[in-house]
């Protein structure tokens, strides 16, 4: 008899945290050609002494046992825990979980690959230091994040943790870490979902040292949306992971918060990954490693995975439709969280001191009002289309001098990706391009007008940031260009490094359909603009200090002004109505 038909006879199997959920997931990869285009790396056993990183040794010596338990031993083991299920090979399961997460770790700070996903299973972000949870029994990225520090030095580890179940393993582990800044969103309905912890709510934001350095982003409705995601992004995550400037970026990537699916019953579509996989690639040049955590319709879980890989390895991202902006219920969340983090992060400090009031989102129906048909089919019946398709041209860039002229049809019409022409008058260039564009090529093409940014320009580089991002990310998003005119004015006051990322974060439109312009006395921006065109991360920007407060207020009222027709931009459920 083996040990399969023992644990079928005696504990209650878990139905939704399947093997076919790597099976399904690898062989969506292979079947779109990305487990050609990957290195796949060895995987191993976590060692005691990894594991021993953020577990106990009583708790390392009880899993120990679990192999050689009879089923009345292991029944009895796992009662002691909550939603976990021990299975006579789990053990071993475990440690490859953790050895895989590691050795994606190693091969990212050794340079031997700018990134990668290690698919594993169980995943980890619950289990704690003496308890296993929610189906996890080690926490792999918890491990991760210590053996980088340890082994590498690592001094700043930025924790995205974008499963629809709060990761309070991972809280509990650096709540009073500021070396590791951990950021969580979830399904909270106000702690009526599991696992029910008023930990799990904004008002948690680390303790001691460690204060300002963990984010709780509860989502108190179901069937969020992109918008909602995004909002968060934007107006959140972003503008401190910037200003905490991490060495590396690990991700607990669940992807339970997609549609279908059944724990988190939201509504974002999988290529949303591929934005969100995008934009923490501008952190840390590039060091990113993702680490399966949850994720149970296997279709969705499927997509989700390829987006993401996709984005790891270059390809231009799926233009996001119909973003209709934040619903009442994320604008609370945000408000509460920002509320709750402005005292440690400086880029938050002016924030909302422009007082708002609420205004009516076009199409915006909380949650629960969301029409009655979508409304009543089950996570499983939900369907939504399947990502679209996503080319990478076979020239990626082109760099046109003096002499040439631009034509940027050969961006629109999909011969390369991007482009880059050094122009005699960068200014007058532009109005030509806009109008070659706007007459020649097909007028369905819209381009990104020249956003109006504050009337003095943003001197420094954190009120920039600041503009960047809470301002010229969602409105670009909520725009839907099919091309991205960058122009670079002489004296623009940007300085290089923040036009390099700039340069990058423009990439998430117009599937990376980006043209940039420059004054041809500009050579020196040459080589670093090309450099990112073709892939490349932009340096780090460094620790952003706090951004100057005229600038800040600056941003603060274009963006009150704007926000009643882009409702990407707001972060409160307010208006200045
Ligand atoms: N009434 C009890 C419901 C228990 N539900 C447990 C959900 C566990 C979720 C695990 C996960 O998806 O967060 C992980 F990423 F760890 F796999
Ligand atoms: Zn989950």
């Amino acid at each position: 008899m083996n040990c399969r038909s023992l644990f079928v006879h005696f504990s209650p199997a878990c139905k939704i945290e399947v093997p076919e959920r790597l099976t399904v997931s690898h062989g969506a990869l292979v079947r779109n050609g990305l487990t050609d285009r990957c290195i796949c790396l060895p995987v191993r056993e976590a060692v005691d002494a990894e594991i021993l990183l953020v577990h106990s040794e009583e708790y390392l010596e009880a899993v120990k046992q679990t192999p050689h338990m009879t089923l009345e031993d292991l029944k009895e083991f796992t009662l002691q825990y909550g939603d976990v299920y021990f299975h006579p090979n789990i053990y071993h399961c475990a440690k490859l979980a953790v050895g895989s997460a590691l050795q994606l770790v190693d091969s990212v700070l050794m340079g031997k690959v700018k990134n990668g996903m290690a698919l594993v299973r169980p995943p980890g972000h619950h289990s704690m230091r003496s308890a296993a949870n929610g189906f996890c029994v080690f926490n792999n990225v918890a491990i991760a994040a210590q053996y980088a520090k340890q082994k590498y030095g690592v001094k700043r580890i930025l924790i995205v943790d974008w499963d629809i179940h709060h990761g309070q393993g991972v809280q509990y582990c650096f709540e009073d870490d500021p070396s590791v800044l951990y950021f969580s969103w979830h399904r909270y309905e106000h702690q009526k979902f599991w696992p029910n912890l008023k930990d799990s709510d904004y008002d948690i934001v680390g303790k001691g040292e460690g204060a300002g350095f963990n984010i709780n982003v509860p989502w108190n409705k179901v069937g969020m949306e992109n918008s909602d995601y995004l909002s968060v992004f934007c107006h959140l995550l972003l503008p401190i992971a910037y200003e905490f400037c991490p060495d590396l970026v690990l991700v607990c990537a669940g992807f339970d918060s997609a549609i279908g699916d059944p724990e988190g019953e939201m509504c974002a579509t999988p290529d949303i990954f591929a934005h969100l996989t995008y934009l923490l690639m501008n952190l840390a040049e590039g060091k990113l490693c993702a680490v399966l955590e949850g994720g149970y319709n296997l279709t969705s879980l499927a997509q989700s995975v390829c987006q993401t890989v996709q984005t790891l390895l270059g390809d231009p991202l799926p233009p996001l439709t119909n973003l209709t902006g934040p619903c009442r219920s994320t604008l609370e969340s945000l408000q509460c969280v920002r509320a709750a983090h402005r005292q440690h992060w400086s880029c938050l400090r002016h924030a909302g001191t422009i007082s708002t009031k609420r205004i009516k989102l076009s199409g915006e129906g909380n949650k629960d009002e969301a029409e009655v048909g979508e409304e009543q089919k089950s996570p499983e019946e939900k369907i939504w289309p399947e990502p679209p398709k996503r080319i990478c041209p076979p020239v990626c860039s082109a760099v046109v001098l003096p002499d040439g002229v631009v034509c940027p049809d050969i961006i629109i019409l999909f011969q390369i990706r991007n482009g880059l022409a050094l122009v005699g008058d960068a200014a007058m260039t532009m109005t030509c391009v806009v109008q070659y564009v706007a007459a020649e090529v097909d007028s369905r093409y819209e381009l990104i007008k020249n956003f109006p940014f504050p009337s003095q320009g943003c001197t420094d580089t954190s009120g920039f940031a600041q503009a960047m991002f809470s301002l010229l990310l969602p409105l670009g998003y909520q725009y839907n260009p099919s091309l991205v005119l960058l122009v670079r004015m002489p004296g623009s006051g940007v300085c290089d490094i923040m036009w390099q990322q700039l340069t990058g974060l423009l990439q998430s439109f117009a599937h990376g359909h980006t043209l940039v312009l420059l004054q041809e006395d500009d050579k020196a921006c040459v080589g670093p603009t090309a450099s990112i065109l073709l892939g490349n991360p932009a340096p780090p920007l460094g620790q952003l200090p706090a951004s100057l407060k005229e600038d800040a207020e600056a941003v603060e009222r274009l963006r009150s002004r704007l926000q009643a027709d882009w409702n990407l931009l707001l972060t409160t459920g307010e208006s200045t109505k």
